[in-house]
């Protein structure tokens, strides 16, 4: 059976992401995001599931550095999945002093915990399973984590349902090294890095090169060259899929202006369909193609 390694440990929301992502296979949990994407260029494990984005607090930095650097992955399917948490503390603590949570869970329940543990000091942790089985081993008195945790620990539920912003998602990837694509469905992403020649116009340029080709973009993050300050690379999806003629076209463009990983197409979680930009369908870059052709063959003008 093929592995899928996954940010752990057990009881993370990204279990519950690569449990919807692979279902029957698998799951192996690594401690860190790094760990799990080293898993699969090692070769110990098909694939891997990480956090990339969340609603509140943007990127998953680690996933979007671990993705530039090193040899390529590709993603090859997303989930989207609604984020609230649970509060757990072991059955014995009566005052509550430090509570333990990955950053990003930390950073999403920042009123709630003003609110009802004010006294209470926030720690980060690895991820917010790894906050629970710190409090299992008394570094800490309660851990914000996923719903699922409370199955997963020996410790008491304090609150349930805890979200400042209601409706807040993390979308997960299922990441692969660079292989066969997954078929175009007409409500894909696509996901790229670039790194641009710092001058004048040089995103705006990059950005132009989708905009024309009638590509409407879904996400733009910038991140630090390490070791090279003030430098920066950008990580663009967009609506579409590698295997249609504008988005073929748009990589080429920006192939030959910078330095460009390809991170790859899949079929978006929401099913949200792309928009098309007028004279951008499939056809459109075809009949074109054919009149150059044509027009090269002498038979056209
Ligand atoms: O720590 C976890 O459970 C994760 O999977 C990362 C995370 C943290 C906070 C919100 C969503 C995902």
């Amino acid at each position: 059976m093929s592995r899928i390694a996954y940010f752990g440990p057990a009881g993370t929301f990204t279990e519950q992401a690569a449990r919807r992502l692979a279902a029957g296979r698998e799951l192996v949990p690594m401690e860190t995001i790094p760990a799990a994407l080293t898993a699969v260029r090692k070769g110990e494990a098909e694939m891997a599931c990480v956090p990339v984005e969340n609603s509140v607090e943007g990127p998953v930095t680690a996933t979007l550095d671990g993705l530039a650097e090193d040899s390529p992955l590709v993603a090859v399917a997303e989930a989207l999945l609604p984020v609230h948490f649970t509060v757990l503390t072991r059955p014995d603590v009566d005052t509550i002093r430090t509570v333990a949570s990955h950053p990003h869970a930390l950073a999403q329940v920042r009123n709630w915990l003003e609110r009802n543990l004010p006294e209470a000091t926030a720690v980060a942790a690895s991820s917010t399973a790894a906050a629970a089985v710190a409090v299992c081993d008394g570094e800490y008195d309660a851990a914000v984590t996923a719903p699922v945790a409370a199955q997963t620990y020996p410790l008491r539920v304090l609150a349930e349902g805890v979200a400042d912003v209601p409706d807040a998602r993390t979308r997960f990837l299922l990441l692969s090294p660079p292989g066969p694509q997954p078929e175009p469905t007409g409500a894909d992403r696509t996901s790229i890095v670039a790194s641009t020649a710092n001058r004048t116009g040089a995103l705006a340029e990059l950005l132009t090169e989708l905009a024309s080709r009638g590509i409407n973009l879904t996400r733009l993050d910038a991140r630090p060259i390490k070791g090279n300050f003030g430098f920066y690379r950008f990580f663009l999806d967009f609506e579409g899929h590698v295997a249609e003629a504008r988005v073929g076209d748009a990589l080429a463009a920006l192939k030959r202006r910078c330095d460009v990983r390809f991170l790859g197409s899949h079929p978006r979680a929401d099913g949200v369909r792309a928009t098309v930009g007028a004279t951008a369908t499939d056809s459109d870059f075809a009949d074109a193609t054919r009149w150059v052709q044509a027009v090269r063959n002498g038979e056209q003008a």
